[in-house]
């Protein structure tokens, strides 16, 4: 369970605000976050995630307020607890796209990089349909694959809880429900908890709740 009360968040020197009184998300819940652009979807992602820290209010995710968290620990409550589709895909040119499928493997210590690990990549690979480019380089691969990459890597360690920021932002109406489908299937199998920013009204039916964020948006003066 994913549970923020009277949350407030403010970057510094922004006059955007973020107050959310009450939020319930259940753990295996299929959510679809909307709302237009600015009004926070990401912001609420990096929350959740812990990269953000609410100015005021609790958020408790794997019966953890990390509020209480200190940095690392909340490193480690990230890297243990969250798979991250980041609006960016965030790849790196200069790995392959196996390598940069394993990337959490090698640059957190706390996951152990095994045959099993080895052979849920090319699992992964396969059942994204991107089996064939494991030792290609990222940027010989179109934009729909790299999608395809960015999901198997945050995917790869089994997290509780899935973010998927826009996946499906500048994919062709069949890819995108493609991506919606294949990250509500792993969410599904892995009893994992997925919550996805999309601006796309089209994909919203497969979800169990959509939340609006622009309901918590507000404004504030610049202190
Ligand atoms: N690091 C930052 N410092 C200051 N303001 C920021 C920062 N990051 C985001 N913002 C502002 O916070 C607001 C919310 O941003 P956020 O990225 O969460 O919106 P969003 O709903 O995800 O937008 P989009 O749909 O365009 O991706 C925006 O007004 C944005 O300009």
């Amino acid at each position: 369970m994913i549970r923020l009360q009277q949350l407030q968040f403010r970057y510094p020197q922004s006059p955007f605000q973020l107050s959310i009184p009450q939020l319930e998300i259940k753990d295996r819940e299929k959510v679809a976050v909307i709302g237009p652009s600015g009004c926070g979807k990401t912001t609420l992602l990096n929350l959740i995630s812990g990269i953000l820290v609410p100015n005021q209010g609790t958020l408790i995710s794997c019966n953890v307020d990390l509020k209480t968290l200190n940095d690392s620990q909340r490193r480690v409550y990230r890297i243990s607890n969250i798979g991250f589709v980041f609006q960016e895909f965030e790849l790196i040119e200069y790995l392959n796209v196996r390598e940069n499928i394993l990337l959490p493997y090698y640059i957190n210590q706390a996951l152990k990089l095994d045959q099993s690990v080895q052979d849920r990549v090319q699992e992964l690979a396969v059942s994204m349909q991107i089996d064939q480019y494991l030792n290609g380089r990222i940027d010989q691969i179109s934009q729909g694959e790299r999608q395809r990459v960015a999901i198997c890597r945050a995917l790869l360690p089994q997290p509780e809880i899935l973010l998927a920021d826009e996946p499906t932002g500048n994919l062709d109406p069949a890819n995108k429900r493609l991506i919606r489908d294949l990250l509500l299937e792993h969410a599904a199998r892995t009893n994992a908890t997925l919550i996805m920013v999309t601006h796309d009204d089209r994909l919203l039916d497969q979800f169990d709740r959509t939340i609006d964020i622009e309901q918590f948006h507000e404004v504030a003066s610049v202190s």
